[in-house]
């Protein structure tokens, strides 16, 4: 089986910023007591409010500097971690983005603000606000290792979120808009960030999904989600049936089954790895097929390579949640070693130091010999 690196159509994995003058190094945490000067007047393809959230990372001897030697150096920092086609890309996207909004009428105005009591069970709720490794172990059960289910949504917020999004489709349909699909490996499905609701998927990220992923996904950069793709996929055998073996572009995911009825749509899960390792054997242990019930979510690590066998008949809608942390991406970019989360590192890192014990082993036993005879 061989496997896809499911890609987003947008984000990119720029971290915390490096200098590229080592005399002049940004500090790794900010300066907090530095009152930032203003950019708000900046001509800039760069958000003034980046500059001068830059700016307290400055090292101390530039922060009294003159504004525009701070904005010279950090352009040139922002400028080599985002380069001009990039930058295009997120004005091109700013822009895709506003046309929606300010011409799509939403449905269910009361879906656009978190309101935590008529979108989650309490059991759910009860565990987020306690956020102990035992509450959130109380209401999960864990079907293999880093695969995680439990009980999220209310029956009627699904409803309204399906009906949302099959309003979004039948406006699309009408007004023959060219939509972007969630990513590479999808027909159907629609990005919920692009049609207004990014400001509740950024609050269950950092309200409900970064507090869990910190327990169980600290490895991964759980503790610093800061972005996320949210979309829905919808499978039958009008839509799409089938999703291939892949990871997906997140450090974390959240799945989450909305309905309707239908038959099939097992998700499988067959172990996570890193870039090296993705397309390595399954271990038996590492073998787990998931039904999906609605309202169900599952939470697993984005390398945590997945599929989801063919919907049979009816109707599945799935809302996804990407997250990310820049902070991870970045640092992934210095290391050799995953074998804290990838099975297969693991599995080698094991097997050298079996042989090495081994080797160990002779060596003494070679010397004990010797000094017998
Ligand atoms: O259909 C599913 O439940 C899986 C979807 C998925 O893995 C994805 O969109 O990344
Ligand atoms: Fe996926």
């Amino acid at each position: 089986m061989s496997l896809d690196e499911h890609k987003k159509p947008s984000g990119n994995g720029n971290g915390v910023a490096l200098s590229t003058q080592v005399a002049h190094r940004l500090r790794l945490n900010p300066s907090t007591d530095h009152k930032p000067d203003s950019y708000e007047d900046l001509q800039s393809d760069f958000s003034p409010l980046l500059f001068s959230s830059l700016e307290r990372y400055l090292p101390p001897s530039m922060l009294y500097l003159s504004r525009e030697a701070k904005i010279q150096f950090m352009r040139d920092i922002l400028v080599r971690y985002s380069p001009e086609g990039e930058r295009t890309r997120i004005q091109k996207h700013r822009e895709y983005r506003q046309k929606i909004i300010s011409n799509y009428q939403p449905l269910h105005g009361e879906l656009y603000t978190m309101n935590a009591v008529n979108f989650f069970v309490p059991s759910f709720l009860k565990a987020i606000n306690e956020k102990t490794d035992e509450s959130f172990r109380s209401i999960l059960v864990e079907p293999t290792p880093g695969v995680y289910v439990f009980e999220m949504f209310q029956p009627s917020f699904c409803e309204m979120l399906m009906s949302e999004v099959e309003n979004f489709e039948r406006w699309v349909h009408d007004t023959k808009f060219r939509i972007m699909r969630p990513n590479t490996m999808n027909k159907y499905g629609a990005v919920l960030d692009d049609f207004g609701l990014e400001t509740i998927l950024d609050k269950l990220m950092d309200e409900y999904i970064r507090p869990m992923s910190k327990v169980f996904f600290p490895e991964v950069g759980g503790l610093t989600l800061d972005s996320h793709h949210g979309f829905v996929v919808e499978y039958g055998v009008d839509r799409d049936v089938e999703l291939g073996f892949h990871v997906d572009d997140s450090e974390v995911t959240l799945n989450v089954c909305l309905g309707k009825q239908f038959y099939g749509g097992e998700l499988f899960f067959r172990g996570v790895r890193c870039d090296k390792h993705v397309n390595t054997e399954t271990q038996p242990e590492e073998i787990l097929d998931y039904v999906h019930v609605p309202g169900r979510a599952v939470l697993h690590r984005g390398r945590h390579r997945h599929g989801a066998r063919a919907t049979t008949s009816g109707h599945r809608c799935n809302l996804i949640l990407w997250c990310r942390s820049s902070v991870f991406r970045e640092l992934k970019k210095y290391q050799k070693d995953f074998s804290s989360w990838c099975g297969e590192c693991r599995r080698e890192k094991r097997e050298r130091q079996r042989l090495s014990i081994t080797a160990t082993k002779l060596e003494l036993l070679k010397r004990d010999g010797i000094s017998a005879s």
